[in-house]
């Protein structure tokens, strides 16, 4: 199996060289395969935002290497970055943070159309994949109109509307309800099966990792 994701002896300390340093990841390495869903299980502090930072190429680690479908990422432009994450990686947070002026399908829209997309195969691909998601009869509504697991759903639709080849999850499911958080997740999983896609994807929930693939443990640093 590829490699969609690879960090290779990461490290990260906050504040280096000051009076106060906070060492937080050391020496990590981890591997996402294509069509892999991996979970990170991480206490409080551990670092699971800023492993994820790192991973979607929002933050640099101190040393190591972040190879993204093969390419090696470390010491990139800016702009390389930044066309790297917007055609490799979709992004799904513990709050949608969806645009609220806009409807649903404009929310999975929009993206496409920054990325280049025409405005007729942007609206098809929004479609296909509200289907998905059970929410075509929701397409005009704005995210205040639609229930939480609704606008969930929707995030998860925006995260997938380029075709990235890693999606990256903080919490995703983390602000709903036990059940709620089942039947979203439950359309999450199904949705990167479906598109074959590669997953990280954090949570706290022990019975959500433990239907990944397989489980990555971070611990709190000491010192
Ligand atoms: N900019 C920063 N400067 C100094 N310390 C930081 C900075 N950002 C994060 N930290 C510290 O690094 C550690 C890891 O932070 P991070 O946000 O990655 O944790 P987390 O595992 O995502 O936690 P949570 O699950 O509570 O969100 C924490 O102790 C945090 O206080």
């Amino acid at each position: 199996m590829s490699d969609v994701l690879l960090l290779e002896a990461i490290s990260k300390t906050y504040g280096k060289g000051g009076p106060a340093p906070v060492p937080v990841l050391s020496d990590l390495s981890l591997r996402v395969g294509r069509g892999e869903v991996v979970a990170l299980v991480a206490p409080s502090g551990a670092g699971k935002s800023t492993l994820l930072h790192i991973a979607g190429l929002l933050d640099t680690p101190d040393t190591g290497r972040v190879l993204l479908d093969g390419q090696d990422m470390t010491g990139q432009s800016d702009k390389a970055r930044t066309e790297a994450r917007r055609e490799a990686l979709g992004f799904v947070y513990q709050f949608h943070h969806l645009l609220p002026e806009f409807s649903a399908i404009e929310n999975i829209v929009l993206p496409q159309l920054a990325n280049g997309v025409a405005g007729n195969a942007a609206h098809a691909r929004a479609r296909d994949l509200l289907e998905r998601v059970g929410l075509s009869h929701r397409a005009e509504h704005r995210p205040a109109q639609l229930s939480g697991g609704e606008q969930q759903r929707v995030a998860f639709c925006r995260a997938l509307a380029n075709g990235p080849k890693l999606l990256l999850a903080d919490e995703p499911t983390g602000n709903l309800d036990p059940a709620t958080s089942d039947r979203v997740f439950d359309v999450l999983m199904g949705l990167v099966r479906d598109t074959g896609l590669a997953a990280l994807i954090a949570t706290h929930n022990p019975e959500l990792a433990a239907r990944m693939d397989r489980v990555i443990q971070l611990d709190v640093r000491q010192g």
